[in-house]
């Protein structure tokens, strides 16, 4: 080689650092449209942090999308004198909230929701991933093919980063070889349905076929989440599944439709499946995951007792099932409308106890919206009308205000809604504020209050159907930075979406 090229080499890496530090001290240089900061190397401040270990007065060194310092006291400061600092006082700074549930509907049902509009609203709601179900879009996501369509439909339309359950139907389940190629193509694992899912091309599941999907995920060793009711012959008062069984626009008669024992049924059958995730047992590895609990009595008691026995098994529930009860729902008004349904206010607080007791291991939104019409407002008929609860931007503030009589804590807030679903969704790299993890940060106000009225930004797809509005709430959130992009801040979305889409490996 000629000496002038060898020179040229030579000088590559003197170039290159010199171009990192132009980057670092010339921020509109790194200017992009993903984030409103034009900074890839600033510090966050705030008198109250929430690490893993304590709440903490310091700040948190985010570089390239990743935190790399979190320094308690103010010793920050000298370091951090050439940088951006964000110092937001007194507001929470905190992981980014995971929601390990939500239905997208995107390719497919968009005009029920769909990537940019959910992602949008996750991220004014301080949420910074979403594992997207399996159903409500078209088709469902139930093959390698058809996960490449979500992962397609949600390419530069996403503002948070997004994951994606496969489901278990019955077409799949005892071709071993299909799931495997869906869990190849990176589901983050599972999720099936004990009892008619609403949506006809996702057909419910029985043990059996459950039983062997859990022997294919042990060897990935993901979850399986399940929709755990199962259909009964019902008797006597019970006896409301059919028109005609009752006024279908009392809030009542639903309730009567879909009684706990529907649950319990349904976890006691799965009971005899999670067994084998024991050590030794023949899906060790496999993990049962059991969404959106309502039944805070046998239901619950079932699941604590195969926790202490070894199973390997969680299980949430949903703000909607900690904010609501049944004495309140007024007739006709299927915003309410969810399956399992909301019971009563007694059955309400034993699930906070549950939650505050560790047995309920944390939170999701089941955010599932549908057109408008499809709630049939005009007739307010439980029995026909869509069963979705639309939260998806207000499940921190719900969490906190119906929270605070129960008196929990940043940290508990953290456990529900960071640590286990990150835990759960397989996602190391997630759910606390430590040095190595992604930038994934909410920041919001626990005591500034608002009304959810004509005046409030709402970001939800269909606002009408949220049984949220009209309400008063606590906690009021500033900013949300998703792996170092600021990707929303009062009231403003960065201009491109730049979630990732997570692919399990
Ligand atoms: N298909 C669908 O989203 N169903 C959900 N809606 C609901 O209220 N519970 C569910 O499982
Ligand atoms: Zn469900
Ligand atoms: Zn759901």
């Amino acid at each position: 080689m000629e000496s002038g090229k060898l020179r040229l080499l030579a000088l590559l890496p003197i170039l290159a650092s010199f171009l990192l530090l132009y980057f670092d001290f010339f921020p509109l240089a790194y200017r992009t449209r993903c984030s409103l900061i034009p900074y890839r190397h600033y510090w966050i401040a705030s008198k109250r942090i929430v690490t893993p270990s304590a709440v903490i007065s310091g700040a948190v060194e985010v570089k390239g999308g990743k935190i790399i310092s979190v320094i308690e006291g103010d010793d920050w400061q000298g370091k951090a004198r050439s940088k951006q600092v964000y110092d937001y006082g007194e507001a929470v700074v905190m992981p980014g909230l995971i929601d390990v549930h939500a239905h997208l509907d995107d390719p497919g049902r968009t005009e029920w929701e769909g990537f940019p509009s959910g992602t949008r609203a996750a991220a004014a709601g301080g949420i910074t991933t979403l594992v997207d179900m399996p159903l409500n879009s078209y088709p469902s996501t139930v093959s390698e093919e058809t996960l490449k369509l979500k992962t397609n439909a949600a390419q530069g339309r996403i503002f948070v980063d997004v994951g994606f359950w496969g489901g278990l139907v019955p077409e799949n389940a005892f071709n071993a070889t299909a799931l495997e190629r869906l869990l190849d193509a990176g589901v983050l694992g599972l999720k099936s349905f004990m009892c008619p899912s609403g949506i006809n091309d996702f057909p419910m599941t029985n043990s059996t076929h459950i039983k062997e999907g859990l022997s294919v995920l042990a060897k990935y060793k993901r979850p399986l989440l399940v929709h755990a009711e199962v259909q009964q012959e019902l008797e006597g008062d019970d006896l409301a599944t059919t028109e005609g069984a009752g006024n279908p626009r009392s809030y009542s008669t639903y309730l009567k439709t879909r009684p706990p024992s529907m649950e319990e049924a349904a976890i006691k059958e799965l009971l005899t499946l999670t067994k084998e995730t024991r050590v030794g047992g023949s899906s060790e590895g496999a993990h049962l995951h059991i969404v959106h609990l309502a039944d805070s009595k046998s239901s619950l008691q079932l699941i604590k007792e195969a926790k202490s026995r070894g199973d390997s098994i969680t299980v949430e529930t949903c703000p909607h099932y900690l904010a609501f009860s049944a004495e309140e729902i007024p007739d006709g008004d299927t915003r309410y409308k969810c399956a399992p349904p909301i019971r009563d206010s007694h059955n309400k607080e034993k699930l906070w106890e549950a939650l505050i007791d560790g047995d309920i291991d944390m939170l999701s939104s089941d955010h599932s919206p549908s057109a408008p019409e499809l709630k049939l407002f005009d007739e307010g008929d439980f029995l026909k009308a869509w069963g979705g609860i639309s939260s998806l931007q207000f499940v921190l503030p719900v969490t906190w205000s119906y929270g605070l009589k129960h008196g929990i804590s940043l940290e508990q807030l953290v456990s529900w809604w960071s640590e286990k679903p990150a835990k759960l969704a397989g996602q190391d790299l997630k759910g606390a504020i430590v040095v190595g993890n992604y930038a994934d940060i909410a920041v919001w106000v626990p005591e500034a209050e608002f009304e959810l009225d004509d005046n409030h930004t709402v970001y939800l797809k269909h606002p009408s159907i949220s049984a949220y509005m009209g309400s008063k709430l606590s906690g009021k959130v500033l900013a949300t930075y998703v792996r170092g992009n600021l990707v929303y801040e009062q009231e403003k979305h960065a201009s491109v979406a730049c979630g990732v889409p997570i692919l399990a490996r």
